[in-house]
């Protein structure tokens, strides 16, 4: 290894030099592309899979539409500060290709950098010094945006005869110790073989990343939404990618990380508003763990159809009809109507039935006239449809239906006890109780109201069996056109809403390739809304059974099986934890084994010597315990703390924080959490309170505290109060 400062600056120069043509070059190409458009010629995508091809005699145009797609993106990138080229391969024999988060090619459309995605770059990623591919010598530049700072190597073929200097210690590791900030950053420069395979895994079918948590998951899979739309840009700009996540912070924690590869043209949505398209409205509200249970459940399919058939008025006449004409009474039974609505609804959705129903029930009816009593046809007919008492009857026998009107019956203890019947007593009791708000006869001291994360899959599940009703299609375009909507809407959404809709069809939003992160917590019922925005979709599925907060695996188990059985799948599993110490995994790693003997758990890549740091206080002594141990942690890491604590005490651990005048010192690096908040976030220093109650509170017990033991990047505090059951798998 080379140490002199000299020769470092040296090289770094050398390397300026490169950086400075590639951006003098794009900046000559993306104008020249510009103009060209301008011009109103028209640009094609280019083959980007095929880089390193000959020129041909379509070259020289390709080049322009190269430039174009390359000037889009560094305009994202741009915004980002994000520095375009950020590694370099040294191959025998002397062949050196640039990586960058964008291809850029000079005058003779030679490549001056390579997109990271190309097939060019892959031994970038994929060389070890086991298999280095031909790869001497792997560089990675730090850049501080168009400015070299810093260059990390690895050397990769110690056989090889070469005179390369090597600087630094990898950039890996240095990556890996860098302080942590809001937000989730890419791993462009430094991802890793086993995740490069699974970003880089063909798009067909079912591609599920698995491994323990900190493996880098989440960061893979977005870099694969990244690759795809490289490999597959024009469906996929076209066929829309959804990447989907369990939380709003969640999905504000990881919405840098596109952009910074140069792509915008992904939707991403909390799997609260994954069914916004339909609903025009969202949830982050989550029920406690027994409603949050049922709910989930594929058991409330067989509830919600049934509520669907309930007669909104329990009264005997609104099950049968009569109407009198000519003094002869002509009247329909339950049987006869129940017959005619199973074959209206056979065809068609109860929403958009009720046109059919009632001819039906017209003639039926007309059938029951006497054929004696004379009277022409024509008229019989016409008295029969205007007849008061029929209208009055459709009203009550076929009205029509929104889904949250539908939903809100639940509320009745005895409506849940007719669609409910195949429910535990519990499970009823809780559906109903949480329903209360509607109401307005909620009890006890958190008063809850609103739809809640749960309630949106079987809103949508309701959309599905009713057919929108009319006037809620027209309020939801209204509200999309607002543009008050919670998501992000790309330009994607945006061509994909211009097509022409069939007046019938429901407006779901379709996408081509659907991401789903936590995808151990999508319970069936969502996995459902899910499959809705994806009937032909592609799927990346990431997740981690240890981590699960919803209880019954195994239905979610059957759910993915049934998504994966369709067709062609592949499972990654990662094996590396890049987040935690090993101090920290080994103690999470006790725990989950007991009650998860099976979990994945992972090797963990750095180790800091710090055991971490278990206390006990009581309840009365909460604050001052926490304030100690906060500002303990806060002189420990440079970068955010985390307090991850049981539901039932994050308002007061909140406000606590917020008003103590020691902790306000540092407050813009400290966040308060429940561990279902955590879920797929990381703190540089974490303090986990009260362990016994998050085990009692969360939907997910042990799993759950799981997360929440293995959030630290650096250090991590875990402070019992009262109790510290928790600890015994310790012993
Ligand atoms: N190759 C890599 N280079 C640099 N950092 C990496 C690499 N892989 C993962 N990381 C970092 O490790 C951390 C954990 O990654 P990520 O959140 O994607 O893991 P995960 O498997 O989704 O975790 P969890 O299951 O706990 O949510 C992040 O800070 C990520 O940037």
């Amino acid at each position: 290894m080379s140490t002199s400062r000299a020769d470092l600056e040296r090289e770094i120069a050398l390397e300026q030099a490169h950086v400075d043509k590639v951006y003098a070059n794009l900046n000559t190409a993306t104008a020249n592309a510009k103009s060209m458009a301008r011009q109103g010629r028209e640009i094609f995508l280019s083959d980007r899979t095929n880089f390193l091809r000959e020129e041909d005699s379509t070259a020289l145009f390709e080049r322009d539409a190269f430039a174009y797609q390359a000037a889009r993106r560094l305009a994202v990138l741009d915004s980002e500060h994000e520095g375009l080229v950020f590694g370099r391969i040294d191959l025998s024999p002397d062949e050196t290709r640039y990586i960058g988060r964008i291809g850029v090619r000079d005058k003779e459309y030679e490549p001056l950098v390579i997109d990271w995605r190309a097939p060019a770059a892959e031994p970038f990623y994929r060389a070890t010094q086991a298999e280095p591919m031909g790869v001497v010598r792997r560089r990675v530049l730090r850049c501080r945006d168009d400015r070299v700072v810093g260059i990390e190597d690895d050397l990769l073929d110690g056989s090889a005869e070469t005179s390369l200097p090597i600087f630094g210690e990898g950039a890996l590791m240095a990556a890996l110790t860098r302080a942590r900030g809001r937000t989730m950053r890419d791993i462009v420069a430094t991802i890793q073989a086993e995740q490069d395979e699974a970003i880089r895994a063909p798009y067909q079918g079912v591609t599920i990343i698995s491994g323990g948590p900190g493996t880098g998951k989440t960061v893979v899979a977005l870099h694969r939404a990244a690759y795809l739309l490289y490999t597959n840009r024009a469906r996929l700009e076209k066929g829309g990618v959804l990447v989907v996540g369990p939380s709003n912070v969640f999905m504000n924690y990881i919405e840098r990380v596109l952009p910074s590869l140069g792509e915008d043209s992904v939707t991403l949505k909390a799997i609260g508003s994954a069914a916004n398209d339909v609903l025009g409205f969202a949830s982050e509200r989550v029920d406690d763990a027994a409603s949050a249970t049922v709910k989930g459940s594929l058991s409330m399919l067989d509830v919600l159809r049934r509520l669907v058939r309930l007669p909104l008025i329990d009264h005997p006449e609104a099950l049968r009809v009569r109407v009198t004409v000519k003094g002869e009474v002509l009247g329909l039974g339950e049987a006869e109507l129940n017959r005619i609505r199973d074959h209206v609804l056979a065809s068609t959705k109860l929403n958009r039935g009720r046109a059919m129903a009632f001819d039906a029930v017209v003639q039926a009816l007309l059938r029951k006239f006497p054929d004696d009593v004379s009277i022409e046809p024509a008229e019989l007919e016409e008295r029969v449809r205007e007849h008061p008492s029929l209208l009055m009857f459709m009203n009550a026998w076929w009205p029509t239906l929104s889904a949250t009107r539908v939903l809100a019956r639940l509320a009745d203890p005895a409506v849940v006890a007719k669609v409910g019947d195949r429910l535990t007593a519990d499970e009823r009791t809780a559906l109903a109780r949480s329903y209360a708000w509607v109401a307005g006869s909620d009890e006890g001291a958190e008063i809850v109201r609103g739809w809640s994360v749960a309630d949106i899959a079987l809103l949508d599940e309701l959309v599905d069996i009713l057919g929108q009703a009319p006037d809620e299609a027209e309020e939801i375009d209204l509200f999309l056109e607002g543009g008050d909507v919670a998501e992000v809407l790309t330009t994607a959404d945006l061509l994909r809403q211009e097509r022409a809709r069939e007046p019938d069809e429901d407006p779901v939003t379709t996408y081509a390739h659907i991401l789903v992160d936590e995808g151990q917590d999508v319970t069936p019922m969502q996995w459902r809304m899910l499959r809705r925005r994806g009937p032909q979709s592609s799927w990346t599925i990431v997740g981690d059974p240890a981590q699960s907060s919803y209880p019954r695996q195994d239905e979610t188990a059957a759910a993915m099986a049934d998504l994966v059985g369709r067709g062609q799948s592949r499972t990654f599993t990662l094996s590396t934890n890049y987040r935690s110490p090993s101090e920290v995994f080994e103690l999470a790693a006790k725990v989950i084994t007991q009650v998860f003997p099976d979990a994945d758990l992972p090797r963990a890549v750095r180790s800091t010597g710090v055991e971490p740091h278990l206390d006990a206080t009581s309840s009365a002594d909460l604050h001052g315990a926490l304030r100690e141990h906060l500002i303990d942690l806060a002189g420990q890491v440079n970068g955010t703390i985390g307090v991850v604590c049981p539901p039932s005490m994050l308002k007061d651990v909140q406000l606590f924080v917020m008003e103590d005048d020691r902790l306000r010192a540092f407050e813009d690096r400290l966040i308060v959490v429940t561990p279902l908040q955590a879920k797929g976030l990381e703190y540089d220093g974490v303090l986990v309170l009260a362990p016994d109650r998050i085990v009692e509170e969360v939907p997910g017990r042990e799993r759950v505290l799981y997360v929440a033991l293995t959030r630290a990047t650096q250090r991590m505090t875990i402070l019992d109060v009262d109790t510290s059951t928790w600890r015994a798998p310790l012993d």
